[in-house]
């Protein structure tokens, strides 16, 4: 169980803007990620869908930065996106990398920073709000993981089993101590194997146990896996790696509560929670022959998803921060570190994130650097297996949303109306063409060759 001493809390506080906000509706706002060379988790608020930052602002809180101009940026929200505004600060903006020119609205995606502060948009900041980002037993837990763990705990303490689906390094492994730790069974042994790692002909021996003699070379009485884990919990991690065979009589032991290991002749009781992990939807591994039908119904039930990193930006520096503590103590992070961090998507999840802040530490180590920066990261780290990025402030990704143009301008009261029928359908290029009465593909370029926001939309082209 936690205590107060493991418990270290980011808790998050409301900016002095927000104050009086509609609890019952979505609150859109920024969150403040890194300020003063450290992690938070601050939801600053918008005032009527817009906020001014700056050295001073109230928004900022206890934790002022001082390489931020008094009248930094502004940032508004229109309903469905965020846009910053370089006030004519000192030092600049930068929207996901790149700073942006001065007295023009931009979309902020993934992250702004403002002086030594990261802020990341957020559709709805009462999550965070609620329960800030914490580490507990050296976890770390945001809100996300957070309401995760409350239907683990219901897991734990009303059935046997539990599911977790979530793509590889997301941290299954620690929900699923949880599912431990949060049982009756929590002073019993925490056994995690790794199926894809065992081979087809150890599987029944691991597994199960052998006495001796159950084979040549079987010189002395060997206890599986479900021997081991018996009053406690079994972590099978990629479950849908194990042989058919092998699977029929795991439900067997598990439906009968007895495992007779290879060589026995008298079966031994056993009392256990399992806990499965996957990184594959397990209904589609049933559909595809890969799993009994009998042992899904059996450990496939309840689950829940643990969504991947780049859907919990608001855990990244804080997972940076402990791990560079643990790795090494003293040295800093700096901010173009945490923001470049923030704006990968890191397909590897948290298992690659923190592998790559190894490399990064080791780089900062051999040019001597106090604190492990933007130029220590490598440009492939987090980035998948497509191109790799370049640095960010040089380059980037998305194209200027206020391209030059060479066409005529577009008449004001045109641009209104084409802003007003995206902001009216949804992003919908389709429908707002529709609403228009031009065809999509010519609004389409209409945005292109004026500049304007192309909406995120997932319809077909
Ligand atoms: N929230 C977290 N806080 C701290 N460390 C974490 C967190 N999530 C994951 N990690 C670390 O990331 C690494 C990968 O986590 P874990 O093994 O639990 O992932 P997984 O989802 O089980 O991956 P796989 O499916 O590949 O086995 C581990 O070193 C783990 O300690």
């Amino acid at each position: 169980m936690e205590t107060e001493q493991e418990r270290s809390t980011l808790r998050a506080s409301r900016g002095a803007a927000g104050a009086g906000a509609d609890d019952g509706a979505r609150v859109p706002g920024l969150m403040r990620l890194f300020g003063g060379g450290k992690a938070m988790a601050v939801a600053v608020r918008l005032k009527e869908g817009a906020l001014e930052l700056g050295r001073g602002a109230a928004a900022l809180g206890e934790v002022q930065d001082a390489k931020m101009s008094r009248r930094h940026a502004h940032v508004r929200f229109d309903g469905q996106r965020f846009w910053v505004t370089d006030l004519g600060s000192q030092n600049g903006t930068f929207v996901d990398g790149a700073a942006i020119p001065k007295e023009t609205a931009q979309e902020a995606r993934r992250v702004v920073r403002m002086g030594d502060s990261l802020f990341v948009p957020s559709m709805d900041l009462r999550p965070l709000e609620a329960h800030g980002v914490e580490i507990v037993e050296d976890f770390v837990r945001g809100p996300a993981m957070r309401g995760l763990l409350t239907r683990v705990s219901h897991a734990a303490s009303f059935g046997h089993s539990l599911h977790i689906h979530g793509e590889s390094g997301t941290g299954k492994e620690g929900v699923a101590r949880a599912f431990h730790s949060l049982s009756p069974r929590q002073g019993g042994p925490f056994i995690a194997v790794n199926c894809a790692a065992i081979p087809e002909s150890l599987a029944e021996r691991l597994l199960f146990g052998a006495r001796r003699g159950a084979y040549s070379g079987a010189d002395v009485d060997a206890q599986g896996y479900l021997q081991s884990a018996d009053g406690g919990t079994l972590f099978l991690d990629e479950v849908v790696e194990l042989d058919l065979a092998v699977q029929a009589k795991l439900l067997r032991v598990l439906e009968n509560r007895e495992v007779l290991a290879l060589g026995a002749s008298k079966a031994q009781r056993i009392d256990l929670h399992i806990c499965c992990a996957s990184n594959k939807d397990l209904r589609a591994q049933v559909a595809s022959g890969r799993l009994r039908e009998d042992l899904y119904f059996r450990i496939g039930r309840p689950d829940l998803t643990l969504p991947p990193l780049r859907q919990r930006p608001e855990e990244i520096p804080l997972l940076l921060e402990r791990e560079l503590q643990h790795k090494s103590p003293g040295r800093g992070l700096h901010v173009s570190l945490v923001e470049e961090c923030l704006r990968r998507p890191w397909p590897g999840n948290v298992r690659e994130l923190m592998n790559e802040l190894c490399v990064a530490v080791q780089a900062s180590q051999v040019h001597g650097s106090s604190r492990v920066e933007v130029c220590h990261l490598s440009p492939g780290a987090g980035a998948g297996f497509g191109p790799a990025l370049s640095q960010p402030a040089e380059a980037p990704r998305a194209p200027p949303r206020k391209a030059p143009s060479k066409a005529k301008p577009l008449p004001a009261d045109e641009r209104t109306r084409i802003e007003q029928a995206l902001r009216q359908n949804g992003g919908n290029v389709t429908a707002a063409a529709r609403a228009l009465d031009i065809h999509r593909t010519q609004l389409r370029r209409l945005l292109e060759r004026h500049g304007l926001a192309l909406p995120d939309s997932d319809e077909p082209e």
